[in-house]
């Protein structure tokens, strides 16, 4: 992939352990892997080229370390991403706490971010309802007040993980034909807090 241009910058956020890693595994190369669990040192990146209506939209998706001791390298990830997979463990209501502090940070540093906040492992609900810990309606609201659009996924099945990617390179798409609209007619794209910004990529 050396020298591909890359059209959005994807990074992967989230508590250590939440399933980053795995739902990147699944999209790119639609695998779960089993086996020891291995945490992720630093980041890893990978781009994957995909179609939005007749346009190729090559994602570059880097997958970072959740562990808090990997925080300011995270940091360095995130810089200038177009979109952002805040992942939270549905089974782990302090994941959705570190979720949080992720958009936070995102909110003030990265305005331009479009952020997908990700509840992973669904299948764990599917075999046993009581293991949800983090509450769907609490978190759709939560995505509407910070402008975020949500996902429930699962890498062991696969359930929305191709919707998720998919959405992402949508909204970029949308976005930059957007963005060139307005350059036409001289729109002051400086606005970025105009609802309508966000509107043509929040369904
Ligand atoms: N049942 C189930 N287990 C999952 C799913 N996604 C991930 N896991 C498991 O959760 C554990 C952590 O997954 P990773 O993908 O390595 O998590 P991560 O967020 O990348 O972890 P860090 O690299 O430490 O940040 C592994 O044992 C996975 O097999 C899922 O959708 N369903």
């Amino acid at each position: 992939m050396s020298g591909q241009r890359v059209d959005v910058k994807v990074v992967m956020l989230g508590k250590e352990y939440v399933g980053k890693t795995s739902l990147v595994e699944r999209y790119v190369h639609d695998r779960f892997l089993v086996g020891p669990y291995q945490n992720t040192i630093g980041a890893a990146f990978v781009a994957k080229v995909m179609s939005v209506g007749d346009r190729t939209v090559t994602l570059g998706i880097w997958d970072t370390a959740g562990s808090e001791r990997y925080e300011a390298m995270s940091r360095i990830y995130y810089r200038g991403a177009k979109a952002a997979i805040v992942c939270y463990d549905l089974t782990d209501s302090s994941s959705f706490e570190r979720a949080k502090f992720w958009v936070k940070e995102l909110r003030s540093l990265e305005e331009g971010c479009q952020i997908y906040l990700c509840g992973t492992k669904s299948d764990l609900l599917e075999e046993d309802r009581r293991r949800r810990r983090v509450d769907f309606h609490d978190v759709q609201d939560y995505a509407d007040n910070i402008k975020a659009q949500l996902f429930e996924t699962s890498s062991k099945t696969g359930q929305s993980v191709d919707e998720l990617f998919q959405k992402v390179a949508e909204d970029y798409v949308s976005v930059a034909a957007f963005q060139v609209m307005t350059e036409d007619k001289g729109v002051d794209l400086g606005q970025k807090a105009n609802p309508y910004f966000y509107s043509c990529c929040h369904h």
